[in-house]
């Protein structure tokens, strides 16, 4: 486990995201207090005041319903959306105050992203769609196909490099998904319901699956979902999101025990602490 005083991979500090015609405005509004519900004409304050700092080798769950504000602030993490306000530092690089050519250095570099319906080029084989970041980055024909059959063997799916994303399963084809991160080997993975289209099963073998490599890999994960076991699974800490705030962050075990309010309570309540690894205890 990496020391929690290692400088964040990531670190967002009071960012707020707001949609409509005048983003801003919504922000100040919010700012003075005005609650989100009231400001509907004006837009959406999808993101309110989230702050966190991720240390290197952590994976970090945001978790919430439908709606909360998850996959938005997950793309303010990679400038895909930038912050209304508030500033993102990747690797102590501000993202926010970066050039659109500074921005695309950052993702390249640092940056690899896991979608929930895996995102796979059709016409590629199961090899080019695993090194499509390195196809991006310029390299040789030979180091991309190298890292490629790498990383399809980190995920089990070695053997199946010339073959087409559609003659794979719905697990396969995830596992491709997350062998293209591998392959760009950037520090930090962002991981969108990476799992929520899988059949059960075939969702905890990938949970499993993740964390084996992330015990040699050691990557910082942001990982999204709404499923509460999932996020109590994989996360060393947990953000709970509703209606755009971060309600409360910390172990699956704090969150558990001492839930901030009735909501995170209700959202716990089937949980048996006794279940969870009770912090520098065994699991
Ligand atoms: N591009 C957009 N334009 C306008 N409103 C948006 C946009 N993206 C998201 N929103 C709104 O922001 C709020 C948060 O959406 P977001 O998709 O981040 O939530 P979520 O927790 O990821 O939900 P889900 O699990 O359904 O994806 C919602 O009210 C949504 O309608």
């Amino acid at each position: 486990m990496t020391s929690s005083t290692a400088e964040p991979a990531v670190s967002v500090r009071n960012v707020y995201k707001a949609f409509g015609k005048r983003p801003q405005e919504i922000v100040r509004q919010v700012k003075e207090g005005a609650e989100r519900s009231d400001l509907t004409h004006l837009g959406t304050a999808a993101v309110i005041d989230a702050s966190f700092d991720i240390p290197p080798g952590q994976i970090y769950v945001v978790m919430g319903l439908s709606g909360s504000g998850k996959s938005t602030l997950i793309r303010t993490l990679n400038g895909l959306q930038p912050p209304t306000d508030g500033v993102v530092e990747i690797m102590g690089q501000d993202i926010t105050a970066a050039s659109p050519a500074e921005l695309r250095a950052i993702r390249r570099e640092h940056l690899a992203m896991v979608f929930q319906h895996f995102a796979l080029l059709p016409h590629r084989t199961v090899a080019q769609n695993a090194a499509y970041a390195l196809e991006v980055r310029g390299e040789s024909k030979e180091a991309q196909r190298q890292r490629a059959e790498e990383a399809l063997a980190m995920v089990g799916l070695d053997g199946w490099g010339d073959h087409r994303p559609d003659e794979l399963s719905g697990g396969m084809r995830q596992r491709v998904g997350l062998a293209r991160a591998l392959a760009a080997d950037t520090d930090i993975m962002l991981m969108d319901e990476a799992f929520s289209a899988l059949d059960p099963l075939i969702r905890r073998d990938m949970q499993t699956q993740l964390l084996e490599l992330q015990k040699d890999l050691g990557k910082t994960i942001v990982f999204i979902t709404h499923d509460l076991n999932e996020a109590i699974r994989l996360g060393d800490r947990i953000a709970m999101m509703k209606d755009g705030r971060i309600v409360q962050q910390g172990t699956a075990y704090e969150l558990v025990t001492q839930p901030a309010d009735d909501y995170v309570a209700r959202f716990v309540e089937e949980i048996d602490p006794a279940s969870i690894p009770a912090p520098g205890g065994a699991a």
